[in-house]
């Protein structure tokens, strides 16, 4: 009767598969989960900080934050932007009380990340941060075959250290004040899901900030921390222009699918974690 035993190949696959579906039908219910700005989580006791804050998503989403109150840092390397993109966040506050701090950093290596989070801190009068959005990122499509040393590198810095870095310098900032609830909104990219041609220097960054994203939902469950994941796909921000100028024409061509959205319909995305309407 050895054949009716279940075969232990078989029985494994249908374990990890019942496991990866079980994952995966609850990472789609946690990524998509409001971030709650309510209650016990009002944002105007709360200080965000904002990577990229100077331009694009980081700008709309900063202004979104300060008109319902919150504390806000903005992050970036040009002080010009940093400057206007500063005045502009203070003209939506709420009230007198509220701190808009600007920042200016690379945030592509750990000294400066950590220098730019604790002079954050201390020019917020000390307050942690209760949020950390890292929504800085750098996008130059091009031909993998064409691209030098310094494109692909920068890539990855510009997509992966970017991010990784200040996430794990809030994380030892939350647990060393023993601060719990704390969230982290990793920014990715619809090509942290797939890629196609063009984005070789970009796609391996944002795969690899979904792979962190995924590793710390589950080691956060340790501290307490809440992280989440947003996937745009195009988004019509000062960069997208940019970006545009250099776009292989085939990659252009594929591109003819997706309708860009204002930075602003991304920020109602990111913050209720509902998808977009499906436009025809
Ligand atoms: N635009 C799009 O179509 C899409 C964008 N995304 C992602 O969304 C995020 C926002 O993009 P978007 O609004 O288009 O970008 P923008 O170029 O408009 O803004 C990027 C922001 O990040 C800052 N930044 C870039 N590099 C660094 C760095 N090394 N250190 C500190 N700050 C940095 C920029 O300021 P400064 O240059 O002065 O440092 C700027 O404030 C990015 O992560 C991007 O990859 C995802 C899907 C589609
Ligand atoms: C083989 C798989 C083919 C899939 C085709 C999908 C249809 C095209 C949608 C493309 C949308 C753009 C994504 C975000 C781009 C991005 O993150 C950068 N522009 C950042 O600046």
């Amino acid at each position: 009767m050895l054949s009716a035993l279940p075969h232990p190949l078989a029985s494994a696959t249908f374990t990890a598969a019942a496991a990866a579906l079980f994952v995966w039908a609850s990472m789609s219910w946690i990524w998509r989960k409001k971030l709650d700005f309510h209650g016990k989580h009002r944002a105007s006791i709360q200080h965000c900080y904002v990577t990229g804050g100077s331009s694009g998503l980081g700008l709309a989403l900063s202004e979104y934050l300060a008109k319902h109150g919150a504390h806000v840092t903005i992050v970036a390397r040009d002080t010009k932007k940093l400057v206007e993109a500063q005045a502009r966040i203070k003209s939506y506050c709420l009230s007198e009380s509220q701190r808009i701090v600007a920042i200016s950093a690379d945030l592509t290596s750990q000294a400066t990340s950590h220098e730019a989070y604790h002079d954050a801190i201390a020019k917020q009068d000390g307050q942690v941060p209760d949020n950390v959005f890292l929504c800085a990122g750098h996008a130059k499509p091009g031909f993998f075959v064409e691209a030098d040393e310094k494109d692909l590198r920068s890539g990855l810095d510009g997509t992966y250290w970017v991010s990784a870095w200040t996430a794990q310098i809030a994380t030892k900032a939350w647990i060393a004040a023993g601060k719990k609830g704390g969230r982290i909104v990793f920014v990715a990219s619809l090509l942290a899901l797939t890629s196609f041609v063009g984005y070789a220097g970009y796609t391996p960054g944002k795969h690899a900030l979904k792979g962190l994203a995924d590793t710390l939902r589950s080691e956060y469950l340790l501290y307490d921390i809440h992280v989440h994941l947003y996937l745009p796909a195009g988004i019509l921000s000062p960069n997208y222009e940019v970006e545009n100028r250099t776009k292989p024409a085939i990659t252009s061509k594929i591109e003819e699918g997706d309708t860009p959205m204002t930075p602003e319909d991304c920020v109602k995305c990111l913050i209720t974690g509902k998808s977009p309407p499906i436009r025809s």
